[in-house]
């Protein structure tokens, strides 16, 4: 079953020179794609192919100059009101940096309540209870509700960014580089996190990343972007394993490792 389809979304920016002339940059152009209930299609590509823009898109933060958004059948892509705010309910992003993504002077169990807030919900045992169960859900120690970001290592951040998600049950969780900036032992432990909450709860994950080894681990599905368009995309091991796309190849041979099987071939093609 589809969630949620992106139908030629383009992103265009109006940038100006150093002579004050005005530019337009293709970010993204024309980029269609579908994520299913329960799945996780990984964006990959390299830095400036417009992952970032697309996933800003898809989570509505920011508006397509063209280009249709549908999500769980309907039309979302000039949503407002009532239909923004379940559509917030529903979607929910986690971004690179937890520290800059979470407000440094509120304490957790008050960032971990805001988003029922905003959809004018009450959780029900109350707010304490509601942010200590959260707490436990992401493998944080429930005591330590009251403490603010700072008081957390890097890792513990990104699983507060992580509970903030879930707070709403969303369908659809939008991971934006979520696990890149962290030591690679814990990012280990949140792709764990990522797949056990996921299996808990069924929801699906959109995971950009320029990491395919990570995204070899999470993914059923990848699209490849190069320069705002997607070149490739299909079943992550039939893409890594057989890209047809020039630029899919050249993305796997920066990391041979990836892949023993498209290795060995590549060795005997060349
Ligand atoms: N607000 C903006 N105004 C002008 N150009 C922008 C803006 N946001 C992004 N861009 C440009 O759009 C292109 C795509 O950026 P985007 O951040 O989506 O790429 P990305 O694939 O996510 O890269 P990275 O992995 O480095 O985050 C880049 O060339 C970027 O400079």
């Amino acid at each position: 079953m589809t969630l949620l389809r992106a139908t030629d979304l383009t992103k265009r920016f109006v940038t100006r020179g150093p002579l004050g002339a005005k530019a337009e940059f293709t970010a993204v152009d024309r980029v269609s794609f579908e994520v299913r209930l329960g799945e996780t299609l990984a964006v990959v590509g390299e830095s400036g192919s417009g992952k970032s823009t697309t996933a800003r898109m898809i989570a509505k933060l920011m508006d397509p100059t063209e280009g249709t958004l549908e999500f769980d059948g309907e039309d979302v892509t000039h949503a407002k009101g009532e239909t923004l705010a379940r559509f917030r309910g529903n979607v929910q992003v986690v971004f690179q940096d937890p520290f800059s993504s979470l407000n440094p002077r509120h304490t957790v169990e008050r960032i971990l309540n805001a988003p029922l807030l905003y959809q004018g919900r009450t959780p029900k045992g109350g707010r304490r209870a509601h942010a200590k169960e959260l707490m436990e859900r992401v493998g944080l120690n429930p005591d330590h509700s009251l403490r603010y970001p700072a008081q957390f290592s890097g890792g513990q951040a990104q699983r507060i960014g992580i509970a903030r998600a879930l707070a709403v049950g969303p369908k659809l969780v939008i991971c934006d580089e979520a696990v890149s900036a962290l030591d690679v032992s814990v990012q280990a432990q949140i792709i764990e996190l990522l797949l056990r909450l996921q299996r808990e709860s069924g929801f699906s994950y959109v995971f950009i990343a320029h990491d395919l080894a990570v995204v070899r681990q999470i993914a059923q599905r990848v699209a490849v972007m190069s320069k705002g368009r997607i070149v490739e995309l299909g079943d992550t091991r039939q893409v890594f394993g057989d890209p047809q796309d020039e630029y899919t190849r050249t993305l796997l041979a920066a990391i041979p490792r990836i892949n023993p099987e498209w290795d060995r071939r590549r060795r005997e093609h060349t």
